[in-house]
């Protein structure tokens, strides 16, 4: 080859070896005795038969004392014993439900699922799914260490192959549900090499949930607003906070809003709680407008009215100056929540400078100062970039609706969100509602679904609870 003169034009095998390789060096292939393989099996089995009572304490004791009862005592007593024991936990189970069910009825189905899906499919899945590493001519696969069913999830603990992060498994949670036939999957990072992969069994939010019930107290810390993934109410803190509910248009942000003021009814009805209402698309807040202490549309007028709400907010606090430090909403000193649908309608897309500038001084003012003195900020947002909307900040709770980017997750929720599993990006189209929230004590996020408020549902709400107190009794307010 070396001697031919068109040498650059000649076609090479793949795999033979290139004129800079003329000699090739392969790794020898080197047989192992079988004896080496068999004392190797042997020392398995017998580590696994010594370990067995400590890592299966309840099934090797049940099976310990089935051979010992036949041995010693015969078929009879076995069969007394069995029936005993079936009568026992039927007690149990009729006595004491919820514990019978956490410590059998889910340690028993976390055992099944860990036998029948996890281990039958952890191989083929993760190495479809490109979590395998090599090393050597070696495959290495993160390692189940223990499977554990909550009523409505499968906790996979695993601990991750050394070298990778929990970034590589993070980016490939759409393959990982789909391998193991789940809706969706989130990790949650224990330590170093310690994740916990989270799979629901099934979705309970897949389906669309009706206007949940008026309640009868209205808690302004906990107001009913839907479902969450574990199937228990998701409810929502106004008094104290502000909330910021972003996402991209038709993610259900209507939803969050009505579900909010329809927890509010009783309190709106009896004078302890106002709402305000800035309504710049004109479609969303309208229908209940006679639910409103006040009530804006156009810019100038939501500015009024947020002006409006920084200056009551700053009488009260010279009120409550060196008196007292909380607010506890009454008919005199009612809570106010002051709505704003399409927050950016007034800080961004404005485009007189001077109404943009004075709704961003109106909105820092209230969101900072409105905490303690009874003035909550209840927003909507489509697009959660600095430049559209620069005090999100200044909201300390966020619901993460349908985002379009996965860098939006950790601008809504804060930094770690997306790493922590609130996939809001992934959320599909057919589920509005569905969002992901940071629920008080706890850095986790949690997907929720936001019970849906008809129009014939505010119709109702509005002959039943409107007009508001605010417009019947209060000089001076009303519609703006
Ligand atoms: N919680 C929900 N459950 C079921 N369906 C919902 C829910 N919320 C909204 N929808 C459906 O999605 C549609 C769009 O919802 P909505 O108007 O609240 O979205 P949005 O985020 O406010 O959009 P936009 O920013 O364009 O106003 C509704 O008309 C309704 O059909």
């Amino acid at each position: 080859m070396f001697n031919s003169r068109n040498a650059g034009a000649t076609q090479v095998q793949p795999t033979s070896p290139v004129p800079a390789h003329a000699i090739r060096f392969r790794t020898p292939v080197v047989e192992t005795p079988a004896v080496f393989l068999i004392t190797r099996w042997v020392w398995r089995l017998l580590r696994s038969v010594v370990l067995a009572p400590f890592r299966f304490p309840v099934a090797v004791s049940t099976v310990a004392g089935v051979v010992a009862t036949v041995h010693y005592l015969g078929w009879v007593w076995l069969s007394l014993g069995v029936a005993l024991s079936g009568a026992g936990l039927a007690g149990w189970w009729w006595r004491w439900p919820l514990s019978f069910r956490s410590l059998v009825v889910l340690r028993a189905l976390a055992t099944w699922r860990w036998l029948w899906v996890y281990r039958r499919h952890w191989q083929p899945v993760l190495v479809v799914a490109g979590l395998a590493e090599s090393y050597q001519e070696r495959q290495y696969l993160p390692q189940v260490k223990s499977v554990t069913c909550s009523e409505w999830a499968d906790r996979v603990r695993v601990r991750l192959v050394a070298g990778t992060s929990p970034a590589d498994v993070e980016n490939r949670v759409v393959e990982l549900a789909h391998g193991f036939a789940a809706p969706s999957c989130r990790v949650t990072v224990l330590g170093p090499r310690d994740v916990v992969l989270e799979f629901p069994r099934r979705d309970l939010l897949a389906e669309p949930l009706d206007a949940l019930p008026i309640p009868d107290e209205v808690d302004l810390c906990a107001l009913p607003m839907g479902l969450r993934e574990d199937g228990q109410t998701w409810r929502m803190r106004l008094h104290g906070t502000h909330v910021l509910t972003v996402g991209v248009t038709g993610a259900g942000k209507g939803s969050v809003i009505w579900s909010a003021i329809r927890a509010l009814l009783p309190a709106i009805d009896d004078g302890t709680v106002r709402v305000w209402a800035i309504d710049p698309k004109r479609m969303e807040l309208s229908y209940g407008r006679p639910l409103f202490a006040r009530y804006a549309d156009s810019a100038e007028t939501s500015v009024a009215l947020l002006e409006s709400a920084v200056e009551q907010m700053q009488q009260r606090a010279a009120r409550y100056a060196g008196r007292q430090r909380t607010h506890t909403a009454t008919a005199d000193d009612p809570f106010v929540v002051v709505i704003l649908d399409e927050v950016a309608f007034l800080t961004a897309y404005h485009p007189d400078r001077d109404i943009r500038r004075r709704a961003e001084n109106a909105i820092a003012t209230l969101t900072s100062q409105g905490r303690s003195v009874g003035f909550c900020v209840l927003a909507a947002l489509q697009d959660p970039r600095k430049e559209v909307m620069n005090l999100r900040n200044l909201f300390p709770d966020k619901v993460a609706l349908r985002l379009d980017e996965a860098s939006q997750v950790d601008m809504v929720l804060g930094e770690d969100a997306h790493e922590r599993g609130a996939n809001a990006h992934l959320i599909t189209p057919d589920v509005p509602g569905v969002a992901f929230v940071r629920l008080e004590g706890s850095p986790i996020p949690v997907r929720v679904r936001a019970a849906y408020v008809t129009d014939d549902d505010i119709a109702a709400m509005v002959a039943e609870y409107g007009p508001s107190p605010g417009l019947r009794s209060v000089p001076g307010e009303g519609v703006a």
